[in-house]
């Protein structure tokens, strides 16, 4: 049997806590070796547009995102390369002039909202979650989100909202949930999910040692 790393997807609506439960697994692992992968990251570059273009992108359609390019960097990542992560800039809607240099590791969380949109990407994934938390509460963390950290105000959140997210969220990312092996209620604060997953992970690499 060839070694390889573990894939773990972890998907849901904005604002489902999908980060959160991602960081959290990655905490529990962090003296090993994990590294976690935000599909957000790899959003299409759009430097060559204007800024009224940018603002009126559909960001929650699985267009927006570059999965060509995210799906050979993992695949690099399992076959034990490093890549050059794209980062991204909400400010700007755009990619950032930056790459992160990622060394390849054991554990790989990918994290997105339409992470389990894409069969090519399900196929490389070990464990799917789908982070599965209540609209009325999403958009609370969003519109809290969205203005201290990414450069929005009220009225911008609620329009996109209104307008894309909303239906994006119904026609693509809701649908996803039918591939999870896991639904996770609560997001972050689901410690009893956390730690089934978490134990399941430290299974599976002590079978890789083992075999
Ligand atoms: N259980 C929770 N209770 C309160 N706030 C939370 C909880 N989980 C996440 N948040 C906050 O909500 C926002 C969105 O959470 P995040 O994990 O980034 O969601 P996602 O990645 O699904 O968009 C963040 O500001 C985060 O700190
Ligand atoms: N320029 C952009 C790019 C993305 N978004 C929104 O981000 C959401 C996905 O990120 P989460 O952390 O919330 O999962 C998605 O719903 C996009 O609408 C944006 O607003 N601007």
């Amino acid at each position: 049997m060839t070694k390889k790393p573990i894939v773990i997807g972890v998907a849901g609506g904005t604002g489902s806590g999908k980060t959160t439960v991602a960081r959290e697994i990655y905490r529990k692992f962090k003296d090993k070796s994990i590294l976690m992968i935000e599909q957000d990251a790899y959003y299409k570059d759009q430097t060559h547009k204007t800024m009224e273009e940018r603002i009126k992108t559909n960001y929650d359609h699985p267009l927006a995102f570059d999965n060509d390019l995210l799906l050979e960097q993992v695949q690099k990542l399992l076959s034990y390369e490093k890549i050059e992560k794209p980062v991204y800039d909400y400010a700007n809607h755009t990619r950032s002039k930056e790459v992160i240099t990622v060394d390849p590791k054991e554990v790989i969380i990918l994290e997105g909202i339409l992470i389990l949109e894409d069969e090519r990407l399900r196929d490389l994934m070990d464990i799917k979650l789908f982070v599965d938390t209540d609209a009325d509460v999403r958009i609370i963390r969003r519109l809290m989100r969205d203005i201290e950290e990414r450069g929005r105000t009220l009225d911008s959140v609620i329009d996109q909202y209104t307008s894309v997210v909303r239906p994006m969220h119904l026609q693509f990312v809701e649908p996803t949930k039918r591939y999870a092996d896991v639904i996770v209620p609560e997001g972050g604060q689901n410690r009893v999910a956390i730690d089934l997953m978490v134990t399941k992970i430290r299974t599976i690499l002590e079978e890789k040692v083992i075999l």
